[in-house]
């Protein structure tokens, strides 16, 4: 799969508020305390794993980092924007928000 531009990952339905820096996607989420990063993080997994895609996730006690890049194809492509969004709608579904740059 070909790797997409940071305009074309922009235009993908679902993906506000994620990063397009260099060869990667990211966001965070705020969690507010760890079961409920867990519990994202379970939703990630699950995600993931249907979708044969895999993010790197940090989970911490306020938070979870993902971030997402096809290794096999060396940067972004539709797969990271695909993913991005679900883990947005899953996200939502939880009632977690997104941080943004600057955590807030
Ligand atoms: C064998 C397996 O299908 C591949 O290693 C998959 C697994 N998950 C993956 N996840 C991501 N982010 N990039 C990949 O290239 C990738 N490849």
């Amino acid at each position: 799969m070909d790797t997409i531009t940071q305009e074309q990952f922009q235009a993908f339905a679902g993906v506000e508020g994620w990063r397009f820096a260099a060869d990667a996607v990211r966001a965070q989420f705020r969690t507010g305390d760890f079961a409920t990063g867990a519990r994202l993080f379970t939703a990630i997994a699950d995600l993931a794993e249907a979708a044969n895609h895999h993010p790197d996730v940090e989970v911490t006690y306020p938070s979870v980092r993902v971030t997402l890049t096809s290794h096999d194809a060396g940067g972004v492509t539709g797969k990271d924007a695909a993913l991005a969004a679900a883990i947005s709608q899953a996200a939502g579904d939880l009632g977690i928000e997104m941080e943004d740059a600057a955590g807030r």
